[in-house]
């Protein structure tokens, strides 16, 4: 049965944390300004930093590495950076950005021959760990390390640029994977990333999802932090609304 969303079936990661957490991806930040991007956003309201590395080589395009994450703690921000590593080989990545600061790092399954290998790297570097899922690629790489997750991390775009339209048949998925982390009891958010905008994000929540990365719906012109705040609100508004299924 579907009924008003409570605290009680999303505690995951301790009481402190929002229910939903909306994590602003720093693709669509000015570069040129990035310290001060980061700062508003999370002025704004924002729960996380998502930060996107791409290497060029597991998907299309070059982005930023452990330097700027190191740079964004130096900076000052403590809240968590949630670092996307679209990187393969994997592992070096992985230490570089344990060293960095980061809190959470995820990868793509095709991106190590040892999944569960790379997934406790990252937690004997104490940061949350997870899996990250291309549109095509199945849960099945999930199930034999459900144990080890900390986050599974659907794309509803194909990874390599924002700005991209949402691919509905990843609602399916997040049910899927909502079911499956439901099953299994673990202590793990279900994460979503492409195409998350205001008029999309209540029912990819009622989908099973509690954190919603959002680039370009949030960081555009007029790049202001009151402009961030007003869609971070809207999304909060829609997320407020969400019915998801309760927990038996
Ligand atoms: O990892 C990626 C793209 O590969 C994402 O984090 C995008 O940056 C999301 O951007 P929008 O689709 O929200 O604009």
């Amino acid at each position: 049965a579907f009924v008003p969303k409570t605290s009680s079936r999303l505690n995951v990661w301790g009481s402190e944390m929002n229910d939903y957490l909306i994590a602003p991806s720093i693709l669509s930040a000015d570069f040129a300004r990035l310290g001060e991007e980061v700062d508003n956003v999370l002025a704004a309201g924002a729960d996380v930093v998502h930060f996107d590395v791409m290497d060029n080589h597991y998907v299309p395009n070059l982005t930023i590495g452990p330097m700027v994450c190191k740079a964004l703690r130096d900076h000052g921000v403590t809240a968590p950076i949630d670092v996307h590593l679209m990187v393969s080989p994997v592992d070096a990545a992985i230490q570089d950005f344990i060293d960095a600061g980061a809190s959470y790092i995820t990868f793509h399954p095709e991106a190590t021959s040892h999944i569960d290998r790379s997934l406790q790297l990252i937690k004997n570097g104490g940061c949350k760990a997870g899996l990250v899922f291309n549109p095509a690629t199945s849960l099945d790489k999930a199930k034999y390390v459900l144990d080890k997750l900390d986050i599974i991390l659907l794309m509803s775009v194909n990874p390599g640029f924002g700005g991209q339209a949402f691919i509905p048949i990843t609602l399916d998925k997040a049910r899927a994977a909502r079911k499956m982390i439901d099953d299994a009891g673990i202590d793990c958010r279900l994460e979503i990333d492409g195409g998350v905008k205001v008029d999309n994000i209540r029912e990819v929540a009622e989908a099973g999802v509690d954190m919603m990365v959002a680039g370009s719906a949030i960081l555009k012109e007029p790049r202001t932090k009151e402009a961030y705040k007003e869609t971070i609100d809207s999304m909060r508004k829609e997320l407020a609304a969400a019915k998801v299924p309760q927990l038996a």
